[in-house]
């Protein structure tokens, strides 16, 4: 290195050597106490994860950040330091669907810090039934992804299992094409999920229509399959492509940009208010005229915002529908409390998946 640019950074890293060490003291001091938390919990049988209370912390050191560090940076430092001091009370076990590279993985990273055990699971029933049977603690689970629509299988789980919907989390979905060189050279097939391969399909058809393209279960058995042979080539995630010592060829492939995936944290835990809070339901009215409109009075008549509307058929064969409704509020709001009082007299079903902080 440069004498002159050694001289100038000798002191600064000194400087950032000493800071560390002040940083490292803070932190342990605060592992302490939160060890603390976690005595006077266990005492009282109170649960380790409180969703409300770290969706605060966040929120409160945004608001206190003056820069230069970027909100979201800070977001996830502060989700790791309290993923390792949540640890220090009892690690969370959160089943997932895997393998390993998968965007549920990193929805489970996101939302729960890498303190975490993490449970791959083969399919969303198993992540439900792993819950429910308290294998795992908690469930990370697709909901939505902004193409693409609602994942059904999630929605139809939601309806029959007695799990608490406790979060949110979104991705952005950045699709990369993967293979061992990391060039196309010897390749005669692109693999992905299916879904993903409908996510590229306009980049693929522009740049590479000679090639073949076939699903596969996940993306990331995808690069795994890559990682087995030459002639494949993969759709993943660049995690995927990391994991399965892949090469990216091209990255962000996927035909929107602001591509996401909306991802539900489940469990057995019911929340209570953050301040910024989002309430789940599931309705049912009967199939007359103007049903829907008298289900949704309640809503407007008390000033709770809906965000979200979804409908599922009911299987019944009758034109039923089960409708997935988001409003803004936690059930504990006096005026949500109001409005669910109101609506539940009036619906042929009703049920509280859960209120939950609004993801920063
Ligand atoms: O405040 C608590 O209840 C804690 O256990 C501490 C803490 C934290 O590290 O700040 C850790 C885990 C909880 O999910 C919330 C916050």
């Amino acid at each position: 290195m440069d004498d002159d640019l050694q001289k100038k950074l000798a002191p600064l890293r000194e400087r950032i050597d000493a800071i560390d060490a002040q940083v490292l003291e803070l932190l342990s001091e605060r592992a302490r106490t939160a060890q603390a938390v976690g005595m006077a919990k266990e005492h009282h049988a109170g649960a380790v994860f409180r969703p409300e209370r770290e969706a605060q912390v966040i929120r409160r050191l945004q608001e206190l950040n003056a820069g230069p560090l970027p909100g979201q940076a800070l977001s996830a430092i502060w989700m790791e330091i309290m993923s390792a001091c949540r640890a220090l009370e009892q690690p969370a076990r959160v089943a997932y669907l895997g393998p390993q590279g998968t965007y549920s993985e990193q929805a489970v990273l996101a939302h729960f810090g890498h303190a975490v055990d993490a449970i791959s699971c083969g399919t969303i029933d198993e992540v439900f039934r792993s819950v429910e049977t308290r294998r795992a603690d908690f469930g990370i689970v697709p909901l939505e992804n902004s193409n693409e629509g609602a994942v059904n299988r999630t929605l139809d789980l939601l309806l029959s299992s007695p799990v608490k919907v406790l979060g949110e989390r979104s991705v952005a979905v950045v699709q990369c094409l993967m293979t061992q060189s990391g060039t196309l050279d010897g390749v005669s097939v692109i693999r992905s999920h299916p879904q993903s391969l409908a996510q590229c399909q306009g980049w693929l058809s522009d740049h590479h229509p000679e090639l073949a393209r076939a699903s596969a279960a996940s993306n990331a058995e995808a690069a795994r399959l890559a990682s087995e042979d030459p002639t494949v080539a993969a759709i993943a995630s660049e995690q995927a492509a990391q994991r399965w010592g892949l090469k990216v060829v091209a990255a962000g492939i996927q035909d929107d940009p602001h591509n996401r995936t909306r991802f539900l944290a489940i469990g057995h835990l019911e929340t209570t208010p953050s301040g910024r809070d989002k309430t789940s339901l599931i309705l049912a009215v009967p199939n007359e005229a103007g049903a829907v409109y008298r289900m949704l009075a309640p809503l407007a008549e008390n000033d709770v915002s809906m965000t979200r509307f979804e409908s599922r058929p009911a299987r019944t064969g009758q034109w039923e529908y089960y409708f997935y409704v988001d409003i803004e509020g936690h059930r504990q709001d006096p005026k949500v409390a109001k409005a669910l009082a109101a609506l539940q007299a009036r619906v042929a079903f009703f049920k509280v998946l859960g209120s939950y902080p609004v993801s920063a």
